[in-house]
């Protein structure tokens, strides 16, 4: 049986490990980390079977087959190359990283090196098969608009440094209009799926990304609006927040579930 060990034990990481520990994922979870070690024992008292270690990353992985992050952009720098280095394959959702041209090929050349899948979930949106499948063809445009209530932006680095104030929004309001790559370092812990649809499709610089706060809403919207040669989609979830962290949708937690029990799933559908 796959052996998962996971980082990150908030809201995504606490959905995967219940997961497993009730039988929804194949696997087992013989590790767990967290740099909030309150986090680490409120996910520990949620499991009813697993039983998993504490350990750091460099023990980690010795130890599992697949290395799970759901931590932070940062994260993935810190703990990414050494599974890949320890042959371990990686499920990544901190996807934001990956704007950082140098880490993706460092990233890209050791999962080869080492024989490694790199799985990047599809996450908070819907839409990445049709992109992908069109992306074997022209693409001439990418374009993804974010919702949030203002809540759950706060705390971005755009919000912070451009000092806006939440709390006074009272209608719809743009407040970023820009290439994914900026997008992903401005609001880090909210448009992770920027980089995932950057990558699938024309890349950092040619997606456009728009984030609206809208104090009418109470779910996350994302829309993708895809322009090539196949023709033209556009795709809109409405996303319930996770309670723990409303930045974060419940189906990028579902997401990373679906993810991990395809692993073990003969049957492969999707592009
Ligand atoms: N791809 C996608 O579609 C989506 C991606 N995401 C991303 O997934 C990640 C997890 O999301 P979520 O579970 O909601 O986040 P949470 O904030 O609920 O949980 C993250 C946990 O990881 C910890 N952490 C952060 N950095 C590190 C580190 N370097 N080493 C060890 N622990 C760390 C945090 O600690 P602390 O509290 O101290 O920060 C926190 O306890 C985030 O980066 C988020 O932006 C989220 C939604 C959708
Ligand atoms: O969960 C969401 O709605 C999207 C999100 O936070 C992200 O992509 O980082």
């Amino acid at each position: 049986m796959l052996s998962i060990g996971l980082i990150g034990c908030g809201t995504i990481g606490t959905s995967i490990c219940k997961a497993i520990d009730d039988g929804t994922i194949e696997a087992e979870l013989v590790a767990i980390y967290d740099r909030n070690l309150d986090d680490v024992d409120k996910l520990l008292s949620t499991l009813e079977r697993s039983k998993p270690q504490v350990m750091e990353v460099t023990e980690m992985v010795r130890n599992i087959d697949l290395l799970v992050e759901c931590a932070s952009q940062e994260a993935v720098y810190e703990i990414i190359p050494t599974a890949l280095h320890a042959h371990c394959d990686v499920m990544i959702m901190s996807v934001g990283a990956f704007s950082d041209e140098k880490l993706y090929k460092t990233i890209r050349e050791l999962a080869k090196e080492n024989k490694c899948k790199v799985y990047l979930p599809s996450g908070a949106i819907v839409g990445l098969d049709g992109l992908k499948s069109a992306s074997a063809e022209k693409i001439y445009s990418v374009t993804l608009t974010t919702q949030k209530p203002p809540a759950g932006l706060a705390g971005a680095p755009y919000i912070i440094r451009n000092k806006i104030d939440l709390d006074k929004i009272t209608g719809k309001t743009v407040i970023f209009e820009g290439p994914a790559s900026e997008a992903v370092k401005a609001f880090p812990a909210n448009v992770n799926v920027a980089a995932t649809i950057s990558l699938t499709g024309i890349g950092f610089e040619k997606t456009k990304v728009k984030i609206v706060a809208n104090p009418a809403l109470t779910r996350n919207i994302h829309e993708i609006s895809v322009e090539g040669a196949f023709g033209e989609f556009t795709t809109r979830v409405e996303n319930v927040p996770s309670p723990s962290n409303p930045k974060s949708s419940y189906l990028a937690s579902l997401s990373a579930i679906a993810t991990l029990r395809k692993l073990s799933d003969p049957i492969q559908t999707g592009t």
